[in-house]
């Protein structure tokens, strides 16, 4: 990799009672590069996810962004040193318009990072419409959340990351059951992003989007990191496959 490390988790383990969810797995993300996270349901993504942003603590290990420590500190504060994520659940606001809820993404509150720290009101109007454009939602700006498509659901949460203009995405399988054009828009949206510089880690199961949009894959199984190396690699590796669609099929 010739671009810098933005990210590093080191060693990182993490257990529930007597499960190993995450054990001793180190993880560099360089900048502008899209390495997926791979491996069947169980294996620990979303777990190693919560444990860089600071929603779970590890038992083990270090994470640094850019060098520096930025273990133990709160989701919040990891979000404002400009790594955005999105969840499975989306975690939208139901009864909010869309406009609203991507503008409560960068309202200028200590939850989000601030691009310059300190947009005006029209500024952040600006990035809430330039995210609204980004990912099709313009016309959509004043529905209710809870009236969107499935679809339009996903690319809402998409919206709200990108209206932070955090440098470090990660997302927690953004694509998972969309049609094979909201599909395609969503590869190209990541595309643009990673064009412009942003550094992207996504859990994703879908793999012609893993082999699109992944220029570094690491693969996961029972906690621990298999191997690492580029789609060629992983995907060409007949051993991780069976485990991948062996495990996936019980
Ligand atoms: N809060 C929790 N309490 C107890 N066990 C947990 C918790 N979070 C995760 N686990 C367990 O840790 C293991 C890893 O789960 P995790 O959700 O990280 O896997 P995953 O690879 O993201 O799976 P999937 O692809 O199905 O989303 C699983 O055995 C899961 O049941």
């Amino acid at each position: 990799m010739n671009t810098p490390i933005l990210l590093s988790a080191r060693g990182l383990s993490r257990s529930f009672g007597g499960n190993s969810a995450v054990q001793d797995v180190t993880l560099e993300l360089h900048q502008g590069v899209v390495t997926a996270l791979a491996g069947p349901n169980g294996a620990g993504k979303t777990t190693l996810f919560n444990l860089i942003t600071g929603h779970l603590a590890p038992d083990r290990g270090a994470v640094e962004l850019k060098g520096a420590s930025i273990l133990g500190l709160k989701p919040h504060r990891v979000a404002l040193k400009g790594i955005a994520r999105s969840f499975q659940d989306l975690r939208l606001f139901g009864s909010m318009s869309v406009y609203d809820n991507v503008l409560s993404a960068i309202e200028p509150t200590p939850w989000l990072w601030q691009p310059g720290g300190s947009s005006g009101a029209a500024a952040r109007r600006l990035q809430v419409e330039r995210a609204l454009d980004a990912t099709g939602l313009a016309e959509l700006a004043g529905t209710r959340a809870i009236d969107l498509s499935y679809a339009e659901t996903k690319f809402l949460s998409m919206a709200r990351i990108i209206a932070t203009g955090a440098p470090i995405w990660l997302l927690d399988e953004p694509a998972s059951g969309l049609d094979p054009a909201s599909r395609s828009r969503f590869v190209k949206l990541v595309k643009e992003a990673t064009a412009a510089g942003v550094t992207v880690c996504l859990i994703e199961h879908n793999l012609d989007i893993v082999t699109e949009l992944a220029d570094r894959i690491a693969f996961l199984d029972q906690g621990r990191k298999l191997a690492e190396g580029t789609p060629d690699e992983i995907l060409g590796d007949a051993k991780l496959i069976a485990i991948y669609f062996g495990e996936r099929r019980e």
